[in-house]
């Protein structure tokens, strides 16, 4: 099934975080229409609001190789309960992949939410 497909990608990605200063790791993965697939994890920085989500680096990674249309973004985090994106990447999110799936899960994907950009970030500013 795709979605255990993502989010095993996710997870397998979390491993890559570089979370030195929170111990929060977070692992995601996109799925573009025509198949491929963009992973991405946390970077932090000792300057801390440089730090990246890996939502993030995983929708830029796939829009820094033409990839624009993304069907589903998978996010995982090595917690309990499904990770709950911050306002920042549910911002980009609704710019970059409005109509994807969004699948939220948690460290070994026993929980899963589905979810829509819109829904996580209701009337969301536009140009
Ligand atoms: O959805 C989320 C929430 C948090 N973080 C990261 C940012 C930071 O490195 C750490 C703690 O906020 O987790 C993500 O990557 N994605
Ligand atoms: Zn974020």
């Amino acid at each position: 099934m795709e979605e255990k497909r993502l989010i095993k990608k996710a997870q397998k990605a979390m491993e890559k975080a570089y979370a030195p200063y929170s111990g929060f790791r977070v692992g995601a993965c996109v799925l573009t229409s025509d198949g491929v697939e963009f992973t991405g994890c946390n970077i932090e920085n000792a300057s801390y609001g440089l730090t990246v989500c890996a939502e993030r680096v995983a929708i830029f990674k796939a829009y820094s190789e033409g990839k624009r249309n993304i069907d589903a973004l998978a996010v995982v985090a090595d917690i309990d309960e499904p990770v709950s994106p911050c306002g920042a990447c549910r911002q980009v999110m609704l710019e970059l992949l409005p109509n994807a799936l969004i699948i939220l899960s948690n460290r070994d994907g026993s929980k899963i939410m589905r979810t829509r950009p819109e829904e996580l970030l209701p009337y969301g500013f536009k140009l």
